[in-house]
């Protein structure tokens, strides 16, 4: 079936209401909520704000704080959906409509996505989520006279679902053109699909334990990896609710995003500078060594979660809030981890909007950023001492290429090759070249992890 649009045209202003909008559904149980995902949804697609932003606790959208802590996860589940499967969604709406919706039509696009990713993705009855849709689309002036377009295509989708998913998850490839092209230009098209399609799943959680990994396993109900987290594929209750959170026996940390800290080896006494620390997951392994950690950064506010972390393990690191770029130590450290900001291309999994809101663009600027970051981090580091490089972006430009760039350009650092049998269970991820490459497209024992590179440098003189 394919439904036509409403009769009228969209005007680039909100058009004036020719039918008063619904009335007394303001109290609707469940329209907030929906209201609330489709405005993130825009702010998402329209302004390329982050979802982190947007639903944060403390700083978030406005109605996304006034909703109740059930109203709100379930509005992050909606849109984890709506961006995760965007470009399905967007397919299986298209084929029911008889002519593209117009260019200006966001409003009425994410009520769409929004009322589709309910009914495809999530345990709510599809008439509560046509019905909820239909009633936001009447309720606004710039989509009331689309209500029943809303309600034709909704329908449709949820009658055909069972056949028409499937298909479209076949044909579709969930990613935009241009994420796509450079994922194939850097890992050829096979791999390139093995990680889009490992982006539609939601990820396991991966936790680092201080001690004894088989016990923490057992009470969190997960396994041990091969280099020593525990994956957990089901939380059986929120994060700070589960046995050894209270006590600071371990925090959550992607089993990839634990690599780059051990690339330093036995840092037992040493002076390391962790340079762009915080939420403070890596300062946390490198003060668990044993090693005297200092712990940079540039945002307060991540910075107060960085100490928050540390209180509860119970673990010390000198903590400066400063920008790298102007900061000097007074002593050069014997070893300097920089995890440093990037696109995030491989977190891609937990933040589905990334591909949503970055483009190439910011992808070269932030590789300019991190060259400056880390031409900084040579110059902290005693001649002789070690600094590893990292970040989560799946983007050679900025891990692999940057790397290769400096390295022809200086003779005073070299590359400290990673050895295939550094890190128990990863020899997979240590490339020929002495990198380390995750993806989240594994399928080796310590697989399904998040995209990350590092590179190991040493300061010659
Ligand atoms: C990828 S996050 C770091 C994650 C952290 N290493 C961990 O393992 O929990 C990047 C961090 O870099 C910080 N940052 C970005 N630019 C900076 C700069 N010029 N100086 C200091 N910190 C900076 C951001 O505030 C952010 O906290």
């Amino acid at each position: 079936m394919v439904v036509t649009h409403a009769k009228g045209r969209f005007s680039r202003k909100p058009p004036q209401r020719k039918r008063p909008a619904a009335q007394g559904h303001e109290d609707k149980p469940g329209l907030q909520v929906r209201r609330t995902a489709a405005k993130l949804l825009g702010a998402v697609i329209d302004a390329r704000t982050p979802l982190d932003a947007l639903t944060d606790g403390e700083h978030g959208h406005p109605h996304f704080l006034a909703l109740e802590s059930r109203d709100r996860s379930l509005v992050r589940a909606i849109l984890a959906s709506a961006l995760r499967h965007r470009c399905t969604i967007k397919k299986l709406v298209s084929e029911r409509l008889q002519r593209p919706l117009p260019a200006g039509a966001h409003a009425l696009s994410h009520i769409l996505h929004v009322g589709a990713a309910q009914i495809l993705f999530l345990d709510v009855p599809d008439s509560a989520a046509v019905d909820l849709a239909v009633t936001h689309a009447g309720a606004d002036p710039r989509t009331a006279r689309f209500s029943g377009l809303v309600n034709g295509i909704l329908r449709n989708i949820a009658r055909h679902k069972e056949e028409a998913l499937p298909r479209a998850l076949v044909e579709t490839s969930d990613a935009p053109a241009w994420f796509g092209e450079r994922l194939a230009a850097a890992y050829g098209t096979e791999q390139a699909d093995a990680i889009i399609k490992a982006h539609r799943l939601e990820p396991p959680v991966d936790f680092t334990v201080k001690s004894d990994p088989d016990l923490w396993a057992e009470r969190l109900g997960g396994r041990v990896l091969p280099n020593s987290s525990i994956r957990v594929e089901r939380l059986a209750a929120p994060v700070p609710e589960l046995p050894g959170y209270g006590k600071g026996e371990w925090w959550v940390q992607d089993a990839a995003a634990s690599l780059p800290a051990r690339l330093l080896g036995n840092v037992a006494g040493n002076t390391v500078a962790d340079l762009c620390a915080a939420p403070g997951g890596k300062t946390a392994q490198l003060a668990l060594t044993g090693a005297r950690v200092t712990a940079v950064d540039q945002s307060a506010n991540r910075l107060k979660r960085l100490r928050d972390n540390l209180q509860r393990l119970g673990l010390e690191a000198d903590i400066v809030e400063a920008d790298i770029l102007a900061w000097q130590p007074e002593r050069l450290f014997d070893a300097v981890l920089l995890d440093a900001p990037c696109s995030s291309t491989g977190t891609v999994r937990r933040h589905p909007d990334v591909v949503w809101t970055k483009t190439p663009e910011d992808i070269a600027k932030l590789a300019d950023l991190q060259k400056r970051l880390l031409e900084r981090a040579l110059t902290f580091v005693r001649p002789g001492g070690t600094v590893v490089f990292s970040n989560c972006s799946l983007d050679p430009a900025e891990g692999e290429a940057l790397v290769a760039g400096l390295l022809e350009q200086r003779d005073d650092v070299m590359l400290d090759r990673i050895g295939p049998e550094e890190l128990p269970g990863a020899k997979h991820f240590i490339t020929p070249e002495g990198w380390l490459r995750t993806t989240p497209a594994g399928r080796d024992r310590l697989d399904n992890v998040d995209g990350f590179f590092a590179a190991r440098l040493r300061r010659l003189r």
